[in-house]
């Protein structure tokens, strides 16, 4: 194997054929150039007008904080949301383009309100007073993914993100996972700024009473915590949220009882080794990185992109990274298998992934 310092993307695609992916943004894996185009078509005012300039504008390069980090969706947003055929090319597109990546299974998610134009209140979209609502959104995402889906041999499932800062976004939320859950809708999630977000007990409170409610209906139920907020957040939406998998979850470990017990009760930590670097979710660097004691403790855990039109990486680049780490190619081989059962696919896709990736990697 090549010393991880020189490793490139095309080694990492002939070493690591097959992939999982089970934390990705779909507002955050939106082509440059497709915003350009469509920024084009919709008349949208954009920072910069190639691929290079603009990714002065939209990608983080240096360590930044996840909340300034989230603002720069506002810049490239408009482009795409609030209407049919913006939502439906990216997710059309996302599908090629995790094909190119090796992916075979994936759930990418998103936030039904921040796509839609109808809500009176600032989304993503260029106006706050359309007619395209949050479940036309998820109509839309569906059949983008379906067609790309097929078109490029990819099956990719879909999760609906609530919000931090709008919990009065979040009931509507598990009712559209339940009415889509035919339509490939998997789970439900809450994303978005992770500190300072929630100021008063009744935001907290509707969060709550949502999850509560995903889990009476049988939603599958995950939460982003422990990325740039405390280990408590971890606890709090493992034990409270009924959260089976953690999106990031680093500061867990400042908890070490915790984390064991977690580790222990089998919760599934999907990591997205170079958004922590951007993000102050790893603030110590690549050889303390949570995720190498994920590893050697034998946490469940994936190694995903998380937004690569924000961090202008690939997946591939986060498997370096993660090498750069310390991992070991059996570590990354295992987190692949990992991802397969932390997935939200049916037994029978199961079967068939393990079968896929025991012919590329070996029994495990
Ligand atoms: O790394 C992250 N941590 C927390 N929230 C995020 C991250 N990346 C994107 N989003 C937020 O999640 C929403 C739903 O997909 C996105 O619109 C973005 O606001």
């Amino acid at each position: 194997m090549d010393s991880a310092a020189s490793i490139t993307r095309e080694d990492i695609l002939k070493q690591f054929p097959i992939k999982v992916e089970l934390h990705v943004h779909l507002e955050g894996a939106v082509r440059l150039e497709t915003i350009l185009d469509l920024g084009r078509q919709k008349k949208i005012d954009l920072p910069a007008g190639t691929v290079d300039e603009l990714k002065k504008y939209v990608c983080v390069y240096k360590a930044s904080d996840l909340t300034k980090a989230l603002e720069n969706f506002y810049i490239f947003g408009p482009t795409f949301a609030g209407y049919h055929e913006g939502v439906y090319r990216v997710a059309y597109e996302f599908c090629e383009d995790a094909a190119k990546q090796g992916v075979r299974y994936s759930e990418v998610r998103y936030s039904p309100h921040f796509l839609s134009n109808s809500l009176g209140v600032q989304t993503y979209a260029a106006s706050t007073g359309g007619s395209y609502t949050p479940r036309d959104v998820v109509t839309s995402v569906n059949q983008g993914l379906a067609d790309g889906g097929k078109k490029f041999g990819v099956t990719v499932r879909s999760i609906l993100c609530c919000v931090r800062h709008h919990p009065e976004w979040s009931y509507l939320v598990v009712e559209l996972c339940k009415e889509f859950a035919a339509q490939g809708v998997v789970a439900m999630d809450i994303a978005g700024p992770e500190i300072g977000s929630i100021v008063t007990d009744t935001d907290q409170s509707l969060h709550l009473a949502a999850y509560k409610k995903a889990n009476t209906l049988g939603v599958k139920c995950i939460a982003h915590a422990g990325e740039v907020g405390p280990a408590e957040m971890v606890r709090m939406s493992v034990y409270d949220y009924g959260a089976r998998r953690v999106g990031h979850g680093y500061r867990c470990e400042e908890d070490e009882e915790l984390f064991q017990r977690v580790v222990k009760d089998g919760v599934h930590f999907e990591t997205c080794p170079i958004s922590s670097l951007k993000t102050g979710g790893a603030p110590n660097g690549l050889d303390k990185h949570p995720i190498v004691k994920m590893a050697k403790d034998g946490a469940s855990f994936s190694i995903n992109s998380d937004d690569p039109t924000l961090f202008d990486n690939t997946l591939s680049d986060d498997y370096i990274c993660a090498l750069k780490m310390g991992l070991t190619k059996q570590d990354i081989v295992k987190s692949i298998f990992n991802a397969v059962k932390a997935s939200f696919a049916s037994d029978a896709e199961k079967q068939q992934l393990f079968a896929e990736l025991q012919a590329a990697y070996g029994d495990q």
